[in-house]
């Protein structure tokens, strides 16, 4: 039985498509999730070990680590990957949306890390470590800015972790600009964002997946981030 993969935000769209592609290929798989969906559900029956985690405290990211190693003494990567994209708003202190944001994006990763390090070194077969980051964090966003600045921070811990763990750990970032749509976005908003890029599509969770996979499988590549983004830079 090969060392599983560690997930975190796996409940739903890219998460939840790479879990289902590793279970697919046999593939052990933990998963973070929050909120209890029916896809979770399916991912249990398949044979994911599913843990519930709230990283918005540091008791939740302590709670996780410990969950975690009880469940395994090995790991075959990490994919940080659970994220809120908060906008800032009037109503909203903006003091909150930046703890937030570094606790989700920054703090977590920072912790598990640091907290499992030993358990990917027990891996037999490669070990990595993967940041899902975002576009912005070259260009920074005027509505989401609290959340590019801790993506930003997620995106240097890369850089980090890459020296700290080589090695035997490779550590990587994806950033992804619009990978996919959310429900509820109008029209007008999917037209003004396709536009923003080259290629003018939006691929859908399994170029995410491809590129994870691209990762995991390559032995010559750390320290780096893949841009997803359709050639966002160019337009
Ligand atoms: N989709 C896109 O077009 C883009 C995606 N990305 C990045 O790619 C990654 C995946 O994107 P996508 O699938 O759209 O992400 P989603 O926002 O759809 O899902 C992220 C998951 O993270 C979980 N999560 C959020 N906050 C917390 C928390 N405090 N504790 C535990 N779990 C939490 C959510 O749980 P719950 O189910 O409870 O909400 C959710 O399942 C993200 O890191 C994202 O920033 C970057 C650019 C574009
Ligand atoms: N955690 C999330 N991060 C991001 C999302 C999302 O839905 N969840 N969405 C985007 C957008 O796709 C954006 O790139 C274009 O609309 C960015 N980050």
């Amino acid at each position: 039985m090969s060392a599983p993969i560690l997930v975190t935000g796996g409940g739903q769209r890219i998460g939840l498509a790479f879990a289902r592609h590793c279970l697919a290929r046999n593939q052990p798989i933990i998963v973070s999730y929050r909120t209890r969906r029916p896809a979770v559900d399916a991912l249990e029956n398949a044979g994911a070990c599913c843990l519930h985690a709230d990283f918005a405290t540091d008791t939740g990211i302590t709670t996780f680590i410990d969950q975690v190693r009880e469940e395994t003494d090995t790991l075959r990567a990490i994919i940080h990957n659970a994220s809120d994209w908060m906008p800032e708003r009037p109503e909203t202190d903006p003091a909150e949306v930046m703890t937030a944001m570094l606790q989700i994006h920054t703090m977590t990763p920072y912790r598990i890390n640091l907290a499992c390090r030993d358990l990917l070194e027990q891996s037999d077969h490669g070990a990595d470590i993967v940041h899902m980051t975002d576009y912005v964090v070259e260009k920074g966003s005027a509505k989401h800015i609290a959340y590019a600045a801790s993506k930003a921070a997620l995106e240097n811990l890369t850089l980090s972790f890459a020296r700290l763990l080589a090695p035997s750990i490779k550590v990587n970032s994806i950033a992804p600009s619009l990978v996919m749509f959310n429900d509820g976005d109008s029209e007008a908003y999917r037209e003004k964002t396709l536009k923003k890029s080259l290629l003018g599509i939006a691929p859908g969770e399994g170029a995410a997946v491809e590129a994870l996979q691209f990762l995991l499988d390559n032995p010559y590549v750390t320290g780096r981030r893949i841009g997803l983004d359709g050639g966002r830079h160019l337009v």
